[in-house]
């Protein structure tokens, strides 16, 4: 009988076989399996993201449990077990005996006859122990403590306690667990806040103005799929995080301005700046991935706009000699990740210790590129979705100190009132931990006129 579990377990071997989304595959397994009940719906969805936020601290208490060597553990065993235990250990609505069984009878339909008796003896002990734990202690091994508990790889906290203490160490990982809310842009060309809101009340959907951003509204506990809604389909609305709504802002375009969007994805920032340009002018899309620019082009259409111009190229082979100067270029760069733990925890377990330094390299070269498509007077904005220096400050420095011509423009002045804090320097610099939105970093340059 196919129900949530059994959907959760293919999902995260999928994910373990192969890096994709979970949000995209929990999509795709709905979409194939309409007659799943609400509540079945609502509890794949936890079971996926409740497994990957919390998989080294699960993986902890199944190499406590079982005395085989963690390697010797079968990867499909182990996301049995993991599905399980999250079940047992961290969640109150279900029944013991409903996780045990359906792992075990899991167990059997896919493992030999020894490695059900494996995975019902685990289960059986961690139900024995409940909640008798030896956690490392905080005061002897704070990096492992903090790692373990809050279920983080052991590199990122020890970069973290070397920069910020053990306090806010474990505030910035206990924020990273958190769930972050949905967060939609109001459409302003279209709609407004209030309307929105109204909209929710009507639908019994909990909403509220972000606080943060004035464009933006928070929901919590949506039980449906939004796509589905009419505020969705109509383009009154799209899901973007409040620190991703600020960076467009930065960027500051005019009505009638020509602008370069360099890494558009799905065009959460492109459509945005089309609205911010109450949709004159351009706004040239590029993209190396052909199937996010026609997402793009959706998004661009439901939302009303017209001046979104996607182009499917990589950025390095995209030259000025293709296009004339723009008055604004953004360069939203592929980084780590590591500022979104909230919306992706899968990112804590797929990413290394040197890859913060290989996405800087990357990104470096990146904005020495997009630096040749801004108009004399024109500005550039460098933004990305992590914590780390070397994918943040650094980048932005090295672009300073090799164009020294160039000059950041410190963001503070635009801010939003209630963003004020967000300024770090010159720089725009957001935590999930101290500002309740995604981790975000942006810089400012600007060429002389
Ligand atoms: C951080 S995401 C962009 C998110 C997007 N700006 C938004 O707000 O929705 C980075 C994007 O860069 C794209 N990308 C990565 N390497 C690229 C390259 N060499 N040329 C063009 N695009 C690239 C990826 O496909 C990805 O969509």
């Amino acid at each position: 009988m196919i129900n949530a579990r059994v959907l959760a377990f293919q999902i995260l071997l999928h994910m373990d076989r192969d890096a994709s989304h979970p949000d995209r595959l929990i999509r795709g397994m709905l979409g194939r399996h309409e007659r799943l009940e609400e509540r079945d719906r609502a509890l794949l969805t936890e079971l996926v993201y409740g497994v990957l936020r919390w998989q080294g601290r699960l993986d902890w208490h199944i190499d406590q449990l079982s005395r085989t060597r963690p390697e010797k553990i079968d990867p499909a065993v182990r996301i049995l077990l993991r599905l399980a235990l999250y079940q047992i250990l961290m969640l109150d609505r279900i029944p013991d005996h409903a996780a045990v069984n359906e792992a075990v009878n899991m167990a059997k339909t896919t493992q030999p006859a020894y490695l059900v008796k494996f995975v019902n003896g685990v289960l059986r002990e961690a139900l024995r122990r409940r909640s008798r734990w030896i956690w490392p202690e905080a005061g002897e091994e704070p990096g492992k403590y903090i790692a373990v508990t809050t279920a983080h790889p052991i590199w990122y906290v020890e970069r973290l306690l070397h920069e910020f203490g053990f306090e806010e160490t474990l505030d910035i990982c206990n924020a990273n667990n958190t769930v972050a809310p949905m967060t939609l842009r109001v459409n302003a060309l279209k709609t407004s806040i209030d309307t929105i809101l109204q909209w929710c009340a009507e639908h019994g959907i909990d909403a509220e103005p972000s606080g943060v951003v004035p464009t933006a509204v928070r929901l919590s506990g949506l039980r449906r799929d939004l796509a589905e809604t009419s505020i969705y389909r109509d383009g009154l609305v799209q899901v973007q995080d409040e620190a991703s709504q600020i960076v467009s802002t930065l960027v500051a375009p005019r009505a009638g301005e020509r602008v370069l969007d360099l890494c558009a994805g799905f065009g959460g920032k492109s459509t945005h700046l089309g609205i911010l340009m109450g949709d004159r002018g351009e706004v040239v899309a590029v993209d190396n991935s052909a199937w996010k620019l026609e997402e793009l082009r959706k998004n661009a259409r439901r939302q009303g706009l017209r001046i979104i111009k996607p182009r499917t190229a990589d950025l390095f082979e995209f030259s000025p000699g293709t296009e004339d100067l723009f008055d604004r270029v953004l360069l939203d760069a592929p980084c780590s990740g590591f500022g979104t733990l909230r919306r992706n925890p899968d990112i804590k377990w797929r990413r290394h210790l040197k890859d913060p330094r290989r996405f800087g390299r990357i990104q470096k070269e990146m904005l020495d590129h997009a630096a040749r498509f801004v108009k004399p007077g024109g500005a550039l904005v460098y933004s990305a979705c992590t914590l780390f220096q070397e994918e943040n400050d650094a980048v932005a420095e090295h672009f300073a100190a090799s164009h020294p011509d160039w000059q950041i423009e410190p963001v503070g002045p635009d801010l939003p009132d209630a963003c004020r804090g967000m300024a770090s320097g010159p720089f725009f610099r957001t935590w999930p931990h101290r500002h309740q939105v995604d981790g975000f970093f942006a810089a400012r340059l600007k060429r002389p006129a």
